[in-house]
């Protein structure tokens, strides 16, 4: 496995679009007691089963943040009332902030990896975040100067007036126990519940000066990881709209393979509104080459793709049987080469038959992927290609032997012939520093790994 790593950090890779601050909280007993008694049982609940898919005020985001707690899944919900920002600074002191944004956390990740170049892309670089990128020269951020693409480490590139995003994160750990009136809830799992903001200023796209550079970016990496769609709003004061910035967005797809027809990795991520997910969905995973998403996700997906009592099963259920059933879904109805799920106890990768690697090849994709996600967890960073090794040291989770008999059972059960489908138990930390970023650097890994093995079988 290791020899596939060192293949992986020769490779060059191209992210956009998103990189924020988290802040981060984490959570407590006495927090949550607070918000319940200050908001009152009853009007969460209630406010819980409208299932609100926005924050517009204060109830909105204790309803969905206890919903998360309830059944430990991953959330994410957009913040629209840009005024209800200091009623969570006056509520929450942030215990961290740090590098957030797909794009933010996949860029360090990799960077301190010593893979050999990370292009980094957002339309907005401050500052501050700039120097939240690691300093080292293999991450660069691309300019236009005199007519020509220049890649410049991040703190040399950045633009003084450019806005900053914050987004808050709720770390919550598994066993917090809690009284919503009469009922106690238990966190059945570690994880992060995401405030995203959503500001008119910072639009996904590519600025219109670097765009005609995209086929050349194309032809200096290996591949590109793309995301933050999830931050493309319905429509726009000034009368653009999605339809207008998923357009542009297919447009850089298409200008990144222009050159070299190099693979593309979507990292979905989580959008609450039923028709933005579908466009994003119907737009984009058909340029794309590989997806990767959580359990949260997958759900959302195949409820959008019209499965919703499939979808309803692998949110509340996690089984691997209906997680294949849904994976060989999107694989087809989306036309992708391979599809990436990532959940709490496994890791799976969906692809059709045909695939180049074989079964062993793909696990040992996947292997590498839940080291980096152990690594962190435990480590809180990971500062140097080391550190994979502390990755190795954290053993799988308790349930990892019920998985592969699950999974063996469900390969008898279902349609398995026209696919290749493998899966992994994840090594889980006890008591991880944090979660948030966690699903981003499996991506990262399994995405780059599977490039290297693609290489080595001379396919790629
Ligand atoms: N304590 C932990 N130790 C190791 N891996 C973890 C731990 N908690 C979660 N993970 C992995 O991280 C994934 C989280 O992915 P995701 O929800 O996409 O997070 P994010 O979007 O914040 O990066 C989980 O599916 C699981 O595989
Ligand atoms: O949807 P947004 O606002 O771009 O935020 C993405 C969020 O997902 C993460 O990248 C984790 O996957 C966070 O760091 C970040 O806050
Ligand atoms: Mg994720």
């Amino acid at each position: 496995m290791i020899d596939i790593f060192q293949e992986a950090q020769k490779l060059s890779l191209y992210l956009a679009y998103n990189i924020n601050v988290d802040a981060i909280v984490y959570l407590k007993t006495e927090h949550i007691e607070k918000l319940i008694s200050e908001l009152g049982a009853e009007n969460i609940r209630r406010r819980m089963d409208e299932y609100p898919r926005e924050i517009n005020e204060p109830i909105d985001f204790v309803a969905r943040l206890i919903h998360a707690l309830k059944t430990g899944k991953p959330m994410a919900v957009p913040l629209v009332n840009e005024k209800i920002h200091t009623w969570f600074d006056k509520r929450f002191k942030y215990d961290v902030e740090r590098m957030g944004g797909q794009v933010g956390i996949i860029a360090n990740l990799l960077a301190n990896l010593d893979f050999k170049k990370v292009i980094a892309y957002s339309p907005v670089l401050a500052k501050r975040q700039a120097q939240m990128f690691v300093n080292k020269p293999n991450l660069l951020y691309p300019v236009v100067e005199n007519g020509k693409l220049v890649l410049k480490k991040p703190i040399e590139a950045y633009r003084e007036n450019d806005p900053i995003k914050v987004n808050r994160i709720f770390e919550f750990r598994k066993g917090m126990r809690f009284k919503l009136g009469n009922e106690i809830i238990e966190v059945p799992h570690s994880g992060r519940f995401i405030v995203a903001s959503r500001f008119e200023s910072i639009r996904i796209e590519t600025k219109e000066n670097l765009k005609p550079f995209l086929p050349e970016i194309g032809e200096i990496v290996d591949g590109a990881i793309l995301s933050g769609y999830q931050g493309i709003k319905k429509r726009y004061s000034d009368g653009k709209d999605a339809n207008y910035y998923l357009r542009k967005a297919k447009e850089d797809i298409m200008l990144l393979k222009r050159k070299k027809d190099i693979k593309v990795h979507v990292e979905f991520a989580s959008i609450q509104d039923r028709e933005l997910r579908k466009k994003v969905i119907y737009n984009i995973f058909p340029l794309a080459d590989s997806v990767g998403m959580d359990e949260s996700e997958i759900a959302y997906i195949l409820n959008s793709l019209g499965y919703p009592k499939l979808a309803d099963r692998i949110f509340n259920y996690n089984r691997i049987e209906d997680t294949v059933l849904g994976g060989k879904i999107i694989l087809d109805e989306l036309n992708l080469e391979i599809l990436q799920i990532h959940t709490i106890y496994y890791l799976m990768y969906i692809t059709h038959k045909d695939n180049p690697l074989s079964e062993d090849g793909l696990r040992q994709s996947l292997e590498i992927a839940t080291t980096l996600a152990a690594a962190r967890a435990f480590l809180g960073d990971i500062k140097s290609p080391e550190d994979f090794k502390v990755g190795l040291k954290v053993p799988y989770n308790e349930y990892g032997e019920f998985v592969k008999l699950r999974f063996e059972e469900a390969k008898r059960k279902l349609r398995m012939k026209e696919y290749k489908v493998v899966i992994i138990p994840t090594r889980l930390v006890k008591n991880p520093v944090s979660t948030v970023g966690l699903g981003d650097t499996i991506s990262a890994g399994a995405f780059s790994s599977y490039l290297a093995l693609l290489r080595r079988k001379g396919v790629y």
